[in-house]
């Protein structure tokens, strides 16, 4: 066998797990602020106190969640004062499922199936955090899924309000969100508002340099020496930079090396990385489109059913279309759901100079996978 050639029981990979999206990095760099702001809001928990509310705000994959596992990581390694639980919840999104949850955590066991009612497992929460002394620290991960069905504020009122059934229930809160155009305090009844009073901490998208060093990390720990170059990771990077999620770079990695392993050679080539990048590149794509309310899923789907024929839109053109649509949209609503998908790169919105200036939508992907993607939802 030639020697620039893997033998059939090599691989490139020193540790595959580091390409998980749930592995938890051991290096976390470019986001000190956020964890030291992190750290101090539960603060005052560690000294027998309710910690401070949070929300934590910035695109997909800005490192929200990972900053938050890292806390709750340390915080049992450290501390019995505080329980951390972390609910995800696309998956657990009703007041229920969410203190089943947090039941099953302190408990160990799950609830019954059935016969349980919402108020035995508060009342189970409560009794533990009071006669164990211990202060329970939720956190809310994608909490704009709640927000349909008004349940934010059912799960923030109950949680928030606890100790006024229970008093000595100390229960903190931090709120994840990744959509950046939802306020949530501007859906918080005032009930909830006077309680919550949240402290606010934005992850920025992480530049061009840092998403680079960010891979280059993930390549020292994940690959052997010498798999991938240094143009590869330049080309991995402006990749990772077109669609702006850091899931895309880690996830193109792992496919190339794949892709290169496949074909038994020793690194990492282009075209490994093109063909990587054709599938991860829909990652962000279906991310971005789960996190999408019904009506701008729905907006979104008339974007890309036209932009088959069409590849630069008028903004004016588009919202005709929807008048015409079963759709009843009005254009500042219209107009702030296209600046949505723009910043969440799901469109790019430009400009045409000419006769006055002509806003133009153009979709960044596929129009047929766009709708695949939404009708799959
Ligand atoms: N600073 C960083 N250093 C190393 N890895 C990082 C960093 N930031 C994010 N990551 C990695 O990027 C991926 C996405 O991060 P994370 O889930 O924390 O983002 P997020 O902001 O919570 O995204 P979403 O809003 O979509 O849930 C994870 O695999 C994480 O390990």
């Amino acid at each position: 066998m030639k020697k620039n050639l893997l033998m059939w029981d090599e691989s490139l990979f020193q540790d595959m797990e580091v390409f998980e999206f749930d592995f938890l990095p051991g290096q976390f760099d470019f986001r000190e602020t956020q964890e030291q702001e992190l750290a101090f809001q539960i603060q005052p928990a560690l000294r027998g106190g309710r910690p401070l509310n949070t929300i934590c705000r910035g695109l997909p994959g800005t490192g929200k969640t990972t900053s938050v596992r890292k806390l709750f990581s340390e915080i049992e390694e450290h501390t019995k004062k505080i329980v951390p639980v972390h609910i995800n919840c696309q998956i657990d999104n009703t007041k229920f499922a969410i203190f089943s949850q947090i039941f099953r955590r302190i408990s160990g066991h799950k609830t019954p199936a059935s016969g349980t009612s919402f108020k035995q497992v508060f009342d189970a929460v409560c009794n533990y955090l009071i006669t164990e002394n211990v202060v329970l620290l939720v956190c809310l991960d994608d909490a704009n899924y709640l927000m349909y069905e008004n349940e934010i504020n059912k799960v923030l009122y109950t949680l928030l309000r606890a100790h006024e059934s229970y008093p000595g229930a100390k229960i903190g809160v931090i709120t994840v969100i990744s959509d950046m155009s939802v306020d949530l305090m501007k859906t918080v009844d005032a009930r909830v508002a006077s309680v919550f009073q949240p402290t606010d901490i934005y992850f920025p998208p992480y530049d061009e340099d840092e998403i680079k060093e960010i891979l280059r990390q993930r390549i020292k720990q994940g690959f052997y020496p010498g798999v991938i170059s240094e143009g590869m990771l330049t080309l991995i990077t402006e990749q990772t930079m077109k669609g702006g999620d850091l899931r895309v770079g880690i996830d193109l990695l792992k496919r190339a090396g794949l892709n290169a392993e496949k074909d038994a050679r020793r690194s990492v080539e282009r075209d490994d990385v093109c063909r990587a990048y054709e599938v991860s590149k829909y990652l962000h794509l279906t991310a971005t489109i789960r996190a999408l309310q019904s009506e701008e899923r729905a907006l979104l789907r008339l974007i890309a059913v036209r932009s088959r024929d069409e590849k630069d839109m008028a903004a004016g053109k588009v919202h005709e279309a929807v008048k015409e649509s079963s759709m009843k949209l009005g254009y500042t609503r219209f107009y702030e759901m296209v600046k949505k998908f723009d910043s969440m790169r799901l469109i790019n919105l430009h400009y045409r100079e000419g006769r006055g200036r002509t806003r133009l939508i153009t979709i960044r992907y596929d129009p047929d996978r766009v709708i695949e993607a939404i009708d799959s939802c």
